[in-house]
């Protein structure tokens, strides 16, 4: 029977990577999708602006929305300091079930929750039932339509505090254009554009980078 992408996409893991290994994780999966298909990781152009960013932020509790095969969940994870969380959110079990597969290989399940489930359901859920305060850094990369409706929930639900960053993917390519506008406009985020290319390929896209002003 046919493979699926996500499985292909675990299948290089497997043969490339060392287990344990997280940056070779990262650097297979890169390989794969320039060299053999593409697939929606944020990828290794884009990916250097989230290593940055998170190692600015030097965050304690991060939420991911939109987990995919892992890519970003493996490569935020391996930046984090020892006792820090990581928790992501996919709405399709396919992804899920392959993602989890590919941070077992990375070696990096105790630092990563990976919950699945719809994020407007499940933020609202985030402080009862995975016992957090407030996320530090929230890395948006799920649907492009959700973004601003669950940035607006989790402001309601108190998850984020004065300098929370939110960082987003794809605003330019497929593009978020209420999200852009909003944090672009309002008075309490504090935006800045990181101008790059939609994965593997030479189209433009960038990361939005927003600070919560509380
Ligand atoms: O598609 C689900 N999630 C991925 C969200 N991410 C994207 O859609 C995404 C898309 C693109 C992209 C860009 C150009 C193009 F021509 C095609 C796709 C790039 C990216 O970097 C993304 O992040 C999904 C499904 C499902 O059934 N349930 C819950 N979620
Ligand atoms: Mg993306």
């Amino acid at each position: 029977t046919q493979s699926t992408r996500p499985q292909r996409i675990l299948g290089a893991v497997q043969q490339n990577a060392t287990r344990g290994d997280p940056r070779s994780v990262v650097r297979a999966i890169d390989q794969y999708c320039r060299n053999q298909e593409w697939a929606m990781n944020v990828g290794d152009e884009k990916g250097c602006i989230l290593d940055s960013v998170v190692s600015e932020v030097n965050p304690a509790t991060v939420l991911e929305l939109g987990t995919y095969c892992g890519y970003s969940t493996v490569r935020i994870a391996s930046l984090l300091p020892p006792h820090a969380k990581l928790i992501t959110l996919e709405f399709n079990p396919e992804f899920a079930v392959i993602a989890r597969q590919v941070i077992a290989w990375a070696g990096l399940e105790d630092k990563i929750q990976l919950v699945e489930g719809a994020s407007g359901d499940l933020i609202p859920k985030m402080k009862e039932q995975f016992g957090v305060e407030t996320f530090d850094l929230v890395f948006l990369d799920h649907w492009k339509d959700r973004y601003l409706p669950d940035t607006k929930l989790m402001e309601e639900c108190g998850l984020l505090r004065k300098g929370s960053v939110l960082l987003a993917d794809n605003v330019i390519c497929p593009g978020t254009p209420e999200y852009l506008e909003f944090v672009r406009s309002s008075p309490r985020y504090e935006s800045q554009y990181f101008k790059s290319h939609l994965e593997y390929t030479k189209v433009e896209d960038g990361l939005e980078k927003s600070v919560f002003l509380g």
